[in-house]
């Protein structure tokens, strides 16, 4: 999610003491070139010459890289929220806030498996998200009345010792919270090579607020010293025997009232995590605020991450060139119509956008922008052609493409004109930072 676009990839074997030693190389996006035994079954075999091929041999020798499964709890039901929809699933620019999550997760290459906690009767919600957004690799399991006893619950997916088990027991296990959408890949492998080395790794954080203890008269009783706690957050990793084992020592209390599951692997297998300093966007959605915080952040992520992409009947002579345009992932068009058919560059444009599968994670925002030249078409004539746009953009709202028309009044005064398209290009700015589905259909003017 944001953050660099360097991928990790985990291209080496594994050192003598048993860690992970990464080489860090701008991204590949095939997983095919991830050392670690990746979701293809495979391990990766993309060895370099030389030394790495050395190493790889040796890794195989039986030193390898340890193979890693992710839970993600989802099974609450959202009350501070203050929504009838379980957080997990609200929206954030239509598309529910859990597939971001997984997304981020999916996009590590070297994580096998993703088992996820949800309700029964949410069960069938999780599906079709699953097959909407074509997450891969994820498991469903009934989650529990308590968060610990959904984390049990998938652990137990991931056991070899549970009947009709599908899934292959890891060496290293992930738990991450389903609400918890921006999580590198870099903390993710922080928090495995810890787990590797110390048995349990968890992210953390420095508190906001000063932690204090009320004594049973609603009075202050003491309080902790801010700069030498944290808060214990997410992702967090697991050696797997070490933390199911602790699953499965478990009291009924803790299970019931418990929230840190590095505490159950100190309590029940005296084992100490690791601690790993986690960005500020670790942070888990709780409150209704937190929603449209993440909102803005993914919104961010468009105007940074994906550029804008202009075409125009004068650039775009052939299909082909057409293609060329949209072939990288690009989430904003601006479509400049020079020919007098009002909207045929950007119904080309629509056809490519609709056939190349892109905005099923993310809403593509395309602008149709016209020059009004009232030399050389009467207003009411001009005008009628355009809010054909209202029909089209109704159309292509189904396929998750806003689509919005600018008219841009094309005076013959040339300082009138620049002021026309700087009025233009501020419109252009806002719709794609706002992305804002109600304004799909508009015809603005500038
Ligand atoms: N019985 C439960 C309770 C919580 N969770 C999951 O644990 C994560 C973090 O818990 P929390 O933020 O407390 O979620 P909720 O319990 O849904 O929130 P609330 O306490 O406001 O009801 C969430 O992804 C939530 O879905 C779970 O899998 N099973
Ligand atoms: O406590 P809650 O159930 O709200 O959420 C779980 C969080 O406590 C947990 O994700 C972190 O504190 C790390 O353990």
């Amino acid at each position: 999610m944001g953050g660099s676009p360097e991928r990790y990839c985990l291209r080496t074997a594994v050192e003598f003491n048993g860690t992970l030693r990464l080489i860090r190389r701008a991204g590949s996006s095939t997983c095919g070139d991830c050392w670690a035994r990746g979701r293809s079954g495979e391990p990766g075999t993309a060895a370099l010459p030389g030394a790495l091929g050395r190493a790889e041999a040796e890794a195989e020798a039986g030193r390898r890289a340890p193979s890693v499964a992710a839970v993600l709890p989802a099974g609450g039901s959202g009350e501070r929220m203050g929504v009838p929809t379980p957080k997990q699933f609200c929206p954030i620019l239509e598309r529910p806030l859990i597939s971001y999550t997984l997304q981020a997760l999916e996009r590590v290459c070297w994580i096998k498996d993703i088992v996820v906690a949800v309700t029964g009767e949410n069960m069938e919600v999780m599906k079709d998200i699953i097959q909407r957004y074509q997450h891969k690799h994820i498991s469903l399991v009934e989650a529990g009345v308590t968060r610990h006893r959904s984390i049990f619950n998938a652990l137990k997916a991931l056991a070899e010792d549970q009947p009709n088990s599908k899934l292959a027991k890891p060496e290293v296990v992930i738990i991450h919270d389903a609400v918890r959408p921006f999580v590198e890949e870099g903390v993710l492998l922080e928090v495995v090579i810890a787990a590797k080395e110390h048995g349990a790794a968890g992210a953390i954080r420095p508190l906001v607020s000063t932690v204090i203890s009320p004594s049973v008269d609603g009075c202050l009783d003491y309080s902790l010293e801010r700069a030498r706690h944290r808060a214990s957050e997410m992702p967090q990793a697991f050696l797997f025997d070490v933390i199911y084992e602790a699953y499965q020592q478990c009291s009924d209390y803790d299970l019931e009232f418990g929230t840190e599951c590095l505490q159950l692997a100190l309590k029940y297998c005296h084992t100490k995590a690791k601690l790993v300093e986690g960005s500020p966007d670790l942070w888990k959605v709780t409150y209704k605020r937190d929603l449209y915080a993440a909102e803005s952040i993914i919104k961010g992520m468009f105007v940074l991450v994906t550029h804008v992409k202009v075409t125009s009947g004068a650039l775009c002579h052939a299909d082909r060139d057409l293609q060329q345009i949209i072939l990288e992932p690009c989430y904003n068009f601006v479509c400049v119509n020079v020919m007098t058919s009002d909207f045929e560059e950007t119904q080309k444009l629509l056809n490519m956008l609709e056939k190349s599968n892109l905005s099923i994670l993310y809403p593509v925002v395309v602008i149709s922008v016209h020059f009004l030249d009232c030399k050389s078409v009467p207003f009411g004539q001009k005008m009628e052609h355009l809010m054909q746009i209202r029909e089209l953009a109704k159309e292509v709202k189904k396929r998750n493409i806003l689509l919005c028309g600018l008219l841009i009044y094309y005076p013959q005064d040339k300082q009138k004109l620049q002021e026309s398209l700087r009025q233009g290009a501020a419109i252009i700015a806002t719709l794609i930072k706002e992305r804002n589905p109600g304004l799909v259909g508009q015809l603005l003017i500038a």
